[in-house]
């Protein structure tokens, strides 16, 4: 973890390599507060923007620690592949629709020889779905429903821009704990869609399936749809199904919760040891238990404790 009076230091050496274009450099825009967490890429930071108080997250990345590179269009420099990847998603900065459940990025910085920032929104009151189960144990089934249904309907439009996301779980998923609405984090593992094999990971070990366990191969998609299943096991019995490679290869869950009969076949179709058995989105989305009536807000924080405020 990094001292904050480094990042302090580094805050304060601050060049923006747009300067040409007149963008105002960081510590002009930008106070820098509290940690909120640290990562294998990098540290977040809650922060504000000077000009109107809203409240920000900012993502310090050392250029030492960033695993995969890209080529934004016009540009001779590489970035980390989080900000090309955002940049594609849009929603915060040029014109390009973002989508709710995606977080936005607001802007990006160099920091000269030393590596990046990126300034996203900060959703007001958030906790990560890690912090929430931790705090709250496991979900009621509609709370864990609605939750997947926004990140399949946020993953949907990542793939329609031709990104897949490759770490879902839940420290990578904010949830407003006023409204319940969630939002994705964290491209840092990401790449560019494609139907062809993917022989790089660098995502959450146990939420991978068996096919990379056993052969360092997958496709996006079964990967995606794989971790769905680790993240709603964890959703509705409060923690992850397995913990060992062992057990990933297994691919049979022991359901530690009483859990519903349809709630336990989709989590087991998720989970198939074959790629080729697990469901596509589309068909996660009209499996009968996300058919389930889902309930308005207003009871799902009656059902859940999702509080007013924290
Ligand atoms: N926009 C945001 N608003 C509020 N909190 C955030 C935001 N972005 C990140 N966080 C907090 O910081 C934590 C780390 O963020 P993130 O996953 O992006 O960093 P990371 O260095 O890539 O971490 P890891 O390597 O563990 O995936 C998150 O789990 C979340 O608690």
């Amino acid at each position: 973890m990094l001292d904050k009076r480094i990042v302090d230091l580094r805050l304060n050496q601050l060049e923006d390599p747009k300067s040409k274009t007149a963008k105002e450099p960081f510590e002009k825009q930008f106070k820098c507060g509290a940690l909120l967490g640290s990562g294998g890429f990098g540290s977040v930071f809650s922060g504000q923007r000077i000009s109107d108080g809203q409240q920000v997250a900012i993502k310090q990345i050392s250029r030492d620690r960033v695993q995969q590179w890209a080529r934004l269009p016009g540009e001779a420099n590489m970035v980390p592949i989080e900000i090309a990847l955002l940049l594609s998603l849009g929603g915060g900065m040029g014109l390009v629709p973002g989508h709710r459940g995606i977080i936005r990025m607001l802007d990006w910085f160099e920091v000269q020889g030393q590596g990046y920032l990126i300034v996203f929104e900060k959703p007001q009151p958030c906790q990560d779905l890690f912090d929430f189960i931790t705090e709250r144990g496991a979900l009621e089934e509609p709370v864990a429903q609605s939750f997947l249904k926004q990140v399949i309907e946020a993953l949907q439009f990542c793939h329609s821009k031709g990104i897949v996301h490759r770490d879902i779980k839940d420290e990578n998923i904010l949830v407003d704990t006023r409204t319940g609405d969630i939002k994705i984090i964290d491209f840092g593992s990401g790449a560019f869609l494609k139907d062809t094999i993917y022989t790089d990971f660098e995502g959450t070990r146990v939420y991978s399936p068996p096919e990379w366990i056993l052969h360092q191969r997958y496709k996006a998609r079964p990967l995606t749809v794989w971790s769905l299943g680790v993240l709603l096991f964890d959703m509705v019995c409060g923690d992850i199904p397995f913990e060992r490679d062992a057990d990933i290869i297994q691919a049979t869950p022991s359901f530690t919760k009483r859990i519903s009969k349809e709630c336990q076949s989709l989590i087991r179709w998720c989970l198939a040891y074959r790629a080729e058995d697990r469901p596509t989105l589309e068909q996660i989305l009209k499996h009968p238990w996300m058919m389930e009536n889902s309930e308005d807000i207003v009871d799902l924080q009656e059902k859940s404790n999702i509080q007013p405020s924290l």
